[in-house]
């Protein structure tokens, strides 16, 4: 059972116009159509991050969108239709969890004079581009270099993301030597283009286990700017309460937005997922009805878990939306009242972070709106000259 299905993170979901360069006004209110839109993004830099999902036909863009985002099983996306309109969504489940994910068809042609590509890069925080594992990757490894010399041009500050995808079917020695060809071909491109220093980032992923919530999370945390107070903080509460391994989840997307400074290892990660999918789960079934507007998430949520191993994982609500999981042994866990006194701390601390965030992104939209608004002035006196 999945409480997920019913989505507090998408607040909603729109198609783009068929035609790739026409974009639809979601309030009717003009301003993000065409043109207009890219401009008040230059200006302003939109304060929600945008992330692109970009890559061939059939290679699974809209798989991961919808395992990801919308609790799809991965046996259902067998049934997806290929897109052929660009997909706008916004995630918005917390303020640290806060983009909009633009799900583009394969066959788009950045030669196509309708399709306004400056437009789409200028505002975007990260561009995924999916590679189908399975299928041969020549023709998606001259995509992916036209793709990113393009998005570099107008954005250098785009942090580029290649998912190698469906490795469920590949051996782990296969997957291992095709991420080693897939980037030294992928760099080679960028070099003899003397685009050397142009970055990519190689994830190995499929939607049939944890890997692509894990791509997702690291892509999602590059886009926090206060990631490292975030892992700070993190570190300290560990150092301080004898834990071994501290991960800050958002619940709904099961993406992790921070841990310490120690390694994250999948199995780790998984257990993680498992444990938020238990909580959510029995709190559905056992919750009382009239709690807190019935949601299956609130201040009391809490867990503990021993594990048969001398380690004990241990689950808190820190906001809404937002969970801290840890691991920590049987001993550590004794003393169980210096850890919630230090948890309280972190979680104060935490707050305080999360309400700088939401004062930027205040006042970075006020200030996106005066200008914005300064700019129409000028551009009514330019228009009527004589008045
Ligand atoms: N084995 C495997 N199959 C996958 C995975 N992800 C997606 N698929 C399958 O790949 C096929 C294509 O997936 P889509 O999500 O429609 O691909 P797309 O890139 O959005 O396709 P277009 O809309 O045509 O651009 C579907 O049959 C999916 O079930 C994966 O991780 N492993």
């Amino acid at each position: 059972m999945s409480v997920t299905t019913d989505r507090a993170s998408v607040l909603r979901e729109e198609e783009a116009d068929g035609a790739l360069g026409n974009y639809d006004d979601d309030d009717g209110d003009g301003v993000e159509a065409d043109g207009e839109m890219g401009f008040t993004d230059s200006l302003s830099g939109e304060v929600k991050p945008r992330i692109l999902l970009m890559g061939l036909r059939r290679s699974g863009k809209s798989s991961i969108q919808k395992v990801v985002f919308h609790k799809m099983s991965p046996n259902e996306t067998l049934f997806l239709e290929s897109t052929n309109k660009i997909c706008r969504e916004e995630v918005s489940s917390s303020s640290f969890v806060s983009f909009q994910i633009w799900d583009f068809p394969g066959q788009i042609d950045f030669f196509d004079p309708t399709f306004d590509y400056e437009m789409i890069f200028r505002g975007t925080g990260a561009l995924i581009f999916v590679i189908d594992s399975q299928d041969d990757y020549v023709e998606a490894l001259s995509r992916l270099h036209l793709t990113v010399t393009r998005a570099y041009k107008v954005n250098p500050h785009i942090n580029f993301e290649v998912f190698i995808h469906k490795v469920d079917g590949l051996s782990d020695d296969h997957k291992i030597e095709k991420q080693r060809d897939i980037h030294k071909r992928a760099n080679d491109d960028l070099t003899d283009a003397g685009l050397e220093h142009i970055h990519l980032s190689f994830y190995l992923t499929s939607i049939y286990d944890h890997s692509i919530f894990e791509a997702f999370s690291k892509v999602v945390q590059k886009l926090i700017p206060q990631l490292p107070t975030l892992e700070n903080l993190l570190n300290i509460f560990i150092s301080n309460s004898g834990i071994e391994k501290a991960f800050l989840f958002d619940v709904v997307s099961k993406i992790y937005i921070a841990t310490d400074s120690s390694p994250v290892d999948v199995q780790t990660y998984e257990l993680c997922c498992d444990m938020i999918d238990v909580v959510i789960d029995i709190s559905c079934i056992y919750s009382l009805a009239d709690s807190e507007a019935g949601l299956p998430y609130d201040k009391e949520s809490m867990a503990i878990i021993h594990l048969n191993n001398t380690t004990v994982m241990y689950l808190k609500e820190v906001t809404k939306f937002l969970a801290m999981v840890c691991f920590l042994r049987r001993e550590s866990f004794e003393r169980k009242g210096l850890i919630d006194y230090n948890f309280h701390c972190l979680k104060k601390a935490i707050q305080e972070v999360f309400d700088v965030r939401v004062k930027v992104q205040q006042n970075r939209k006020l200030l996106s709106q005066r200008r914005w608004s300064s700019l129409t002035k000028t551009n009514a006196v330019l228009s009527s000259p004589h008045s």
